[in-house]
């Protein structure tokens, strides 16, 4: 499109051109007075497509106005006219040239129509136009000029030669643009014609300035109608662009997503940018030159990848916290295993060497003589106190008659449990056998045990052990006998029967009570 319009404006500069020439020879007073003013004042309007409409418009007043003016006014403007062409043609040009200005002239004479008059006077400019281009060319040429420039003014010479020229120019444009068009709307009918008229002006030299610019017009005309059109196509395509964008993007739900992770990043930045992109379809509504859509376009495309790469960025900010946190559970885990498979190497060994009570868990009394040994040795050396207490359930083969074997487990189960929970953790706990247990206890003297003791026995005896079947509740209570490694008595057999002593003694004055024997003696405490 830029081509055809770069050749109307080249139209344009020569009809500016042609036209001006042909206002100067025209009176500007009279009738015409006025049309003549105003189409030299456009003259020098700048504006190209403009100048050339309005010039247009102004030219085809001109010709209406002629036919409208009052005859006598007409008339003499024609006669003026009629003076400047009799005038060159009685001059010092060849008879024969003379002869013909004079029967046009004869012929414009008895014209009564202004409109075939303007024909007849056209081609009488043009003729004479014609002629004057040959003369120059040949020997007495420059003679005859000189002599048709004495009677005709510089004005009339230029107008006649320009316009007839101008007109084939201003054709053979309409042919350019129109075969430049062609070839982009080869199936336009209007377009054709165009093409076939302004080819058939060209080989004759007789063509009119009015037709070319008739052609010329209609030529402009027909371009600004295509100009609108494809303006039309461009903001439908733009249009289309943008609604496919924003409909991709919510098919797509990267709007949701978006919208989403700004949400729990409480990112206020991507927030507010992805609530303008979605308001972006309802602001693309109300624009309606192309410009501001194309901008409106770029300005989406730019604010949906700045918010695209923000998420990207938060997501990978994300995926690297994350594999921190992953790395250092890895870590925990792989410690706490290695702890884990520590403890089953160690439980498994004991297992393994038959330390442990498969009921309780805790030791059995291979065991019980293993710690004994070591601690009894810890003693030889530092003398630091070490006592032993027996416990031993109060009438549990009664518990085992009357509620069965598994309520009596569960009974020494739960003794155990509350062993561990009430003892320090250097402390150590056997079964010895049956309901029988008993106790290692280092750094610990008489009195210590002895109070031990009682929060144990005090424990104890608040459990509650509930049976469904019988609906009834079961308590339970324990006989203890504590002993300890002495200078006279340091003996592990030794200090063990002492323990036994002391809660064989604990049985016979009624149960449910704390015995203490050391050093051969039973010791009287505070109870
Ligand atoms: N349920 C259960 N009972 C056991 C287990 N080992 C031993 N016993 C029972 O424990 C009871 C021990 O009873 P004794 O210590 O002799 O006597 P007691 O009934 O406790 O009476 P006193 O000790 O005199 O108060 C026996 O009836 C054994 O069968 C066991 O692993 N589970």
């Amino acid at each position: 499109m830029n081509q055809e319009l770069n050749s109307l404006n080249k139209a344009n500069n020569e009809l500016k051109r042609a036209l001006g020439h042909f206002v100067n020879s025209l009176p500007s007073s009279g009738p015409l007075g006025g049309q003549v003013q105003s189409i030299a004042d456009t003259l020098h309007a700048n504006d190209a497509i403009y100048t050339f409409a309005s010039l247009v418009e102004q030219y085809t007043k001109m010709q209406q106005s002629i036919n409208e003016l009052e005859r006598e006014d007409l008339e003499r403007d024609i006669a003026a006219f009629k003076l400047l062409i009799s005038q060159s043609a009685n001059k010092n040009i060849l008879p024969i040239q003379k002869e013909k200005l004079t029967a046009i002239l004869a012929k414009i004479n008895l014209e009564q129509s202004t409109h075939t008059l303007m024909i007849a006077a056209g081609k009488a400019l043009v003729y004479l136009a014609d002629e004057l281009s040959q003369l120059k060319e040949s020997k007495e040429g420059s003679k005859v000029v000189a002599s048709i420039k004495y009677i005709a003014t510089e004005d009339t010479e230029l107008v006649t030669g320009d316009v007839f020229s101008t007109s084939k120019r201003l054709i053979k444009e309409v042919v350019t643009i129109s075969r430049q068009l062609i070839q982009m709307y080869p199936n336009d009918t209007f377009i054709r014609n165009l093409l076939y008229e302004a080819s058939h002006q060209i080989p004759d030299n007789q063509g009119s300035f009015s037709k070319a610019i008739d052609l010329l017009a209609g030529t402009a005309e027909y371009l600004a109608l295509l100009l609108q059109q494809e303006r039309c196509w461009a903001e439908e395509i733009l249009n289309d662009i943008h609604t496919n964008l924003i409909r991709a993007l919510k098919e797509t739900a990267i709007i949701d997503k978006l919208m989403a992770s700004a949400k729990s990043h409480t990112n206020q930045v991507q927030l507010a940018m992805v609530s303008e992109l979605e308001s972006m379809e309802v602001k693309a509504k109300r624009i309606n030159t192309i410009k501001g859509m194309q901008k409106h376009i770029n300005h989406s495309v730019l604010l949906m990848s700045e918010i695209i790469n923000n998420y990207a960025k938060s997501q990978n900010e994300t995926h690297n916290a994350n594999i921190k946190t992953i790395q250092t559970l890895d870590e925990k885990i792989s410690n706490a295993t290695s702890f884990i498979e520590k403890l089953e190497g160690q439980l498994n060994l004991a297992k393994e060497t038959n330390l442990i009570d498969e009921l309780t868990g805790v030791g059995n009394r291979k065991g019980y003589v293993q710690v004994i040994n070591k601690e009894r040795g810890h003693w030889l050396t530092t003398k630091r106190p070490l006592t032993l207490v027996l416990i031993d359930v109060d009438r549990f083969k009664g518990i085992n008659d009357t509620f069965g074997h598994s309520i009596g487990d569960q009974v020494l189960k739960s003794l155990v449990e509350t062993l561990k929970n009430t003892l320090r953790s250097s402390d150590y706990i056997a079964r010895f056998g049956g309901d029988e247990f008993i106790l290692i206890l280092p750094e610990t003297d008489l009195d210590m045990a002895f109070e031990l003791t009682k929060k144990i026995r005090k424990v104890l005896s608040s459990l509650k052990f509930k049976l469904r079947k019988k609906n009834k509740t079961l308590k339970i209570s324990c006989s203890y006998g504590i002993s300890n490694f002495t200078h006279k008595v340091f003996n592990t057999v030794d200090v063990f029967n002492g323990a036994d002593k002391a809660l064989y003694q604990a049985k016979e004055t009624g149960r449910d009570d704390i015995v203490v024997y050391s050093d051969d003696k039973f010791i009287s405490m505070d109870k």
